[in-house]
């Protein structure tokens, strides 16, 4: 749509400077919206014409732009041209715009707007989007809700320009938190409890297990926050609460019958939790994995890296990957512990090794916050040295971090209850809302 207005600004920028209008186009962007100022609908740079070669460079800039500007006529589209710093503005004429963005959503409203000819030069190809990947022995927090949002909308846009997407949700099933949690459920579960409301009692029991003393107190503000949970730091610390989390993981790893079952049910009953939230949502993923699917094959990882001669191990037994430019060791990744256990690093790299090989990615894609950041840039480092040259296309997209939020349940952020909130708080709005639209 917006192409028709660039065109008619090109058609103008190419007569005057004796160019095609196709270099134009690209050129002609749209105007960020902004409550403080609004100068037009469409810009463009002089210095991006110039560079472009569109427009001779002149040493004044600002007059090449006013005598640039002053040259563009206005007419029955472009309403305005205005000459700013080094960037001409151009106001639409806004009743044409309505009518022409409501003809063309009428006939055509799957495709509104990617019939664009900006979006012409775009190549298909086959993109993977892993994003939300709550853990099951850990809160859904915000962050995760982020996480599901963005990525949902990356993989939306990427499928209306052409690509073919898979959408991963990459569950952190496994790991040291899971010791935490089976360890905790085998003194303080309860089966029934967990029937009923899996993911509350989850909390509770890792709450009970994790802090010893919580003391619960009411706040005076009439907010539906009215109960914090104060946790006890040194219970955080007791040693004997870690062997047990630490003992419970090693039954895991060695595949355990009883812990085994207990984790399986566990993570079958809180994934059945988060694909009723993901359907309220309106999200969807092709697939579901996790870490412990990559477990197994964190042997091989493991393996591969020492006959390339990529692994070092530390006088205190770990397994570690040198990063630094020097091979000093002066920055690590820590591929395994001393008693052989895999970490989150090493069942990534299996995870990106078995999707690459499964998929046949052309990129991949992964949404968290940025406090993972530095774990994502380690990732594409080792999947670099160890000769993969897709490794340069895998990107991290990183979001800042929700901080400071709270509900009746405790410090925990239980996502149902941001929906419910944000959902009577919009009934509330538009019930008090004069307006009857
Ligand atoms: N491939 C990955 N490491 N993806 C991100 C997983 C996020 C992780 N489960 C977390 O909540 O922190």
């Amino acid at each position: 749509m917006a192409c028709f207005f660039r065109r008619t600004i090109a058609q103008q920028l190419a007569k005057m400077c004796g160019q095609s209008e196709d270099v134009f186009i690209p050129l002609i962007c749209a105007v960020p919206v902004s409550k403080k100022r609004w100068m037009g609908d469409l810009r463009v740079s002089v210095n991006s014409l110039v560079q472009n070669g569109a427009v001779l460079p002149h040493e004044d800039l600002q007059r090449n732009t006013e005598t640039l500007a002053k040259q563009i006529k206005q007419n029955s589209v472009v309403e305005d041209v205005i000459a700013a710093p080094g960037m001409i503005y151009f106001r639409l004429n806004k009743l044409m715009l309505a009518q022409k963005v409501l003809k063309q959503l009428r006939s055509e409203p799957d495709t509104f707007g990617l019939k664009s000819e900006l979006l012409t030069h775009l190549h298909g190809g086959r993109t993977l989007v892993e994003f939300s990947s709550p853990n099951v022995a850990k809160k859904f927090h915000a962050g995760h809700l982020r996480s599901t949002f963005i990525g949902n909308f990356i993989a939306n846009l990427k499928k209306a320009v052409g690509k073919e997407v898979i959408r991963v949700n990459y569950l952190g099933d496994w790991g040291m938190q899971f010791g935490l949690l089976g360890a905790g459920f085998e003194r303080f579960g309860c089966q029934q409890k967990l029937r009923v409301q899996a993911l509350q009692h989850l909390f509770e029991v890792s709450r009970c297990f994790c802090h010893a003393v919580t003391r619960l107190f009411s706040l005076n503000s009439p907010s539906s926050v009215q109960v914090y949970v104060q946790v006890n730091r040194e219970a955080e610390r007791d040693d004997s609460l870690r062997v047990a989390a630490a003992d419970f993981f090693r039954r895991l790893e060695q595949k355990e019958h009883q812990a085994l079952s207990l984790w399986k049910q566990l993570v079958e009953i809180t994934v059945e939790e988060y694909k009723r939230i993901y359907e309220r949502l309106g999200v969807h993923f092709d697939h579901f994995s996790g870490e412990s699917f990559y477990h197994s094959q964190t042997q091989n990882v493991l393996q591969d890296l020492k006959s390339r001669g990529l692994l070092k191990t530390t006088q205190k037994g770990t397994a570690v990957v040198d990063l630094s430019d020097a091979g000093d060791l002066s920055s690590y990744a820590t591929l395994a512990r001393s008693d052989g256990t895999s970490l989150y690093i090493t069942r990534d790299i299996a995870a990106a090794l078995d999707r690459h090989q499964r998929f046949g990615f052309d990129e991949m894609i992964y949404v968290t916050d940025k406090s993972q950041s530095g774990h994502f840039q380690q990732l594409f480092h080792i999947l670099s040295v160890m000769g993969h040259q897709w490794a340069h296309r895998c990107v991290h997209v990183a979001f800042g971090r929700v901080q400071g939020m709270s509900t009746r349940r405790g410090d925990v952020i239980f996502l149902e209850d941001v929906l419910d909130e944000a959902r009577s708080r919009m009934l509330n709005n538009m019930r008090e809302s004069r307006s009857e639209q």
